[in-house]
């Protein structure tokens, strides 16, 4: 199943703090996306995260929980994507809380499950940047800085882009895949349409959409296009 993760080009990111129809679920889950995470920033609850995970288990496509709180770590996922926020002014968000949370689970831990996520919070406007207090307002040296920290560093498998709400620039996420060489690149944000997520799959080896779906339904579709 990690390695499954590298042939992933669109996923979905359902938030479990919001309320999505049965009928937008089906679509969602059957419109040819490889797979859902389920996440969000704020307001993720265990009760929330076990009832989506219950909800997308109907279907055959693979369900990965991205953590947030550590009250919301649910059995059941095929993965646990792991935030580290690489540029967050506290320590809390890139150590601080995973200690605490290896501290909790002791050797109940399936390692193999878990895949670490170096985030680049790159949208200070974003609830996000607020919550981990990002230092969001980077140069495009400090961005390609921060990938490498994520991957030659710290050798993690996935380095995460994300513009949460915004669509970002695409010629520095381009710049970005073109550095690494063993991670995969996810980029989030934005993603709204048909051109805009060609765009960020021409430049991003895995794209991430989330809020359209629970703005316009028909135009989170057109994200899954050809690829
Ligand atoms: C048997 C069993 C169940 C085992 C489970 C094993 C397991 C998974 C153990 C946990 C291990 C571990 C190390 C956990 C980490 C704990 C933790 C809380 C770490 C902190 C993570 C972190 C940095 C969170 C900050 C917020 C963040 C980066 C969230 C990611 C999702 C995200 C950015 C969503 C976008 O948010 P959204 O709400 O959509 O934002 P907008 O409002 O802008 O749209
Ligand atoms: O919600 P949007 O702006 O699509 O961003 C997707 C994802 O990167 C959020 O973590
Ligand atoms: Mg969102």
């Amino acid at each position: 199943m990690h390695e499954d993760i590298r042939h992933w080009r669109h996923v979905f990111k359902l938030d479990p703090d919001k309320e999505i129809s049965d009928e937008h679920l089906d679509r969602i889950c059957t419109s040819g996306t490889d797979a859902i995470v389920v996440g969000g920033s704020t307001g993720v609850t265990f009760d929330n995260t076990i009832d989506l995970l219950a909800r997308v288990r109907r279907y055959e496509l693979p369900c990965v929980s991205e953590i947030s709180t550590i009250e919301a770590v649910v059995p059941g996922f095929d993965l646990y994507l792991i935030p580290v926020v690489l540029n967050s002014r506290q320590g809390q968000w890139i150590t601080g809380r995973h200690r605490e949370a290896l501290k909790q689970f002791g050797k109940m831990l399936p390692w193999e499950s878990l895949v670490p996520e170096g985030y680049v919070v790159l949208n200070e406007d974003s609830t996000v940047a607020r919550l981990t207090q990002a230092d969001a307002n980077l140069g495009r040296q400090d961005v390609i800085a921060c990938a490498n920290l994520s991957e030659k560093l710290f050798r993690l498998p996935v380095c995460y882009l994300e513009y949460s709400g915004k669509f970002g620039d695409m010629d520095l996420v381009r710049e970005v895949r073109d550095t690494l060489e063993e991670s995969q690149l996810f980029y989030g944000g934005g993603i709204d349409s048909a051109e805009r997520a060609r765009q960020a799959l021409a430049a991003a080896d895995t794209i991430v959409v989330g809020n359209i779906i629970y703005e316009d339904i028909e135009r989170a579709l057109e994200t899954v296009v050809d690829r």
